[in-house]
């Protein structure tokens, strides 16, 4: 006989995994350029604003039991705060990027900088990319963007770099320019062979990568295009706990559906950015 307390209680089968990441505090954010329909250099940024919305974030990881690790922020490169396109790192190897807008290449030799003194093995890149921006490890498998910032051979370059499978998916909306800004990897660890849930904005596709996307997850959360302009799949998941902004209200509502735990953050000064939780994260495995 189940008494009505019981009656109501799902046990979460979700489990919080230990995470490390970089991130790099927006001391010189600003927006005087524009490398994507986010940006408009006319209207007016709050540094300081900008600074203690990061703050949040770097504090939540830090209470959540993460590991943060801090890169020096460049004057001179305001976009340096998302570090989701600092790298991408698997098992102790960075992979370093290179990035399509001449505004952004000087961010490059600090981060291959800051990784070499951590102790990863640093492969400087051949190809256009623009790190974990465009690259997300789902379970063995490598998803890796291109249609606006890293290029097609940069696909076969990281699978030359990890061993890894990698699925190229061609993203289609300027807005959604980076594959972490439509795509979010709800399980960062999963036993082998199983298959990591996610979460996506079809309409951010091309027909391909929506059909590759439903054959590979068919059990991923689909996300309205209300939540997707919000940069609601710009989140960061440990497992359990996924940050998202606290405007993703139907993303929200599928995540505890699902027995995740969502927890907003707001970083409204960053977007003026184009970046969000996630482009201001980036994950470090291994070293
Ligand atoms: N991982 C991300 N989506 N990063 C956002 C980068 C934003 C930056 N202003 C750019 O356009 O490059």
């Amino acid at each position: 006989m189940s008494t009505p307390e019981t009656a109501t209680i799902t046990a979460s089968t979700r489990t919080a995994h230990h995470r490390r990441y970089l991130m790099c505090r927006p001391d010189h954010f600003t927006v005087d350029y524009r490398i994507n329909p986010w940006m408009d250099p006319a209207a007016p940024t709050d540094t300081a604003k900008a600074i203690a919305q990061w703050q949040k974030l770097y504090d939540l990881y830090r209470e959540l039991g993460h590991d943060v690790e801090l890169i020096e922020p460049l004057p001179g490169y305001p976009d340096m705060v998302y570090t989701a396109n600092g790298g991408f790192t698997i098992d102790g190897r960075a992979y370093i990027p290179e990035f399509y807008y001449e505004q952004r290449r000087g961010e490059s030799p600090a981060f291959a900088e800051w990784f070499r003194s951590h102790g990863f093995d640093t492969v400087l890149p051949t190809e256009v990319n623009e790190g974990e921006g465009d690259f997300l490890l789902a379970g063995d498998v490598i998803l890796a963007g291109t249609g606006f910032r890293s290029a097609g051979d940069s696909h076969r370059e990281v699978h030359e770099v990890f061993g890894r499978e990698v699925v190229t998916l061609t993203l289609v909306d300027p807005r959604f320019y980076h594959l972490d800004t439509a795509l979010t990897i709800l399980d960062p660890v999963v036993a082998p062979g199983e298959r990591a849930g996610i979460a996506y904005l079809p309409n951010a596709f091309d027909e391909a990568s929506r059909k590759i996307l439903a054959e590979r997850f068919p059990d991923a959360i689909l996300v309205a295009d209300e939540d997707g302009a919000v940069f609601g799949l710009n989140s960061a998941s440990d497992g359990y706990n996924v940050i998202i902004p606290p405007r993703a209200t139907g993303f929200e509502k599928q995540l505890r559906e699902r027995g995740y735990n969502p927890i907003m953050v707001d970083l409204s000064e960053l977007l003026l950015g184009g970046g969000g939780i996630k482009c201001c994260t980036l994950e470090l495995r291994g070293a």
